[in-house]
């Protein structure tokens, strides 16, 4: 395992909602921080049908454009009754020609979940895998998970993405409600983090 000696670090992606969040959990260690978007970098194409291999992607990109260690983060909602979708493809369910609509994509989710009659709790999981690589080419893994159920209808204005819809195990809010600082104590991504930093960070 090798450990994160620097004292900059770049996060490779483009979503503001997760860029706020690993910011946050950054913020202890001291490390500047720049984002793909500061150094211009494009959107590589997530090309691989993991989150691991997408996260890796995203990572080794950025890190070899930048000449700095990167931090990508690839995740997603997977249903249990809908055999794990939208899982890798959580933000492709939201891509329309205007740009993503994640109100179109949550409906989606819940529309096919009715189809199905899915008996409720509908049982669902936020993955995260974080990818820390480095200019030469080497790079960690870890991976975070949150169990817990898809419900209707939306509720709450903070977070991003599908968090309207996600009620975590042993909550009655959705992420969506919740405030900021408990989803970041219990989230997938904050259960990634925890491991990188027990392995990488001194
Ligand atoms: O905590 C979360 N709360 C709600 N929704 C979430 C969360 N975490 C991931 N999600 C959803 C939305 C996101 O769009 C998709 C991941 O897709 P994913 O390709 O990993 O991210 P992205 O394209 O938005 O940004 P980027 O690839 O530049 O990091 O899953
Ligand atoms: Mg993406």
């Amino acid at each position: 395992m090798r450990k994160f000696t620097g004292d900059q670090l770049v996060l490779a992606s483009h979503n503001k909602g997760k860029l706020r969040e690993i910011s946050a959990l950054l913020a202890p260690f001291g490390i500047t921080v720049s984002s793909a978007a500061d150094h211009g970098l494009e959107e590589p194409e997530e090309t691989e049908d993991s989150f691991a291999g997408n996260a890796r992607i995203k990572a080794h990109f950025a890190a070899k454009a930048t000449g700095l260690p990167a931090l990508s983060d690839d995740s997603g909602i997977s249903v249990d009754a809908l055999d794990g979708a939208p899982g890798v493809y959580t933000a492709d369910w939201a891509e329309t020609p205007n740009g993503r609509d994640f109100n179109m994509a949550m409906e989606k989710t819940w529309t096919l979940l009715e189809e199905k009659n899915a008996p409720p709790p509908r049982t669902a999981a936020f993955n995260c895998t974080l990818c820390l690589a480095w200019p030469d080419g080497h790079d960690e893994l870890f991976v975070g998970k949150v169990e817990g159920q898809v419900v209707w209808p939306m509720r709450g204005a903070h977070g991003f993405g599908y968090d309207p819809i996600f009620v975590p195990n042993g909550f009655d809010e959705t992420f969506g409600e919740m405030d900021p600082a408990q989803k970041h104590a219990m989230s997938h991504r904050a259960v990634a983090f925890a491991k990188l930093v027990a392995d990488c960070f001194d």
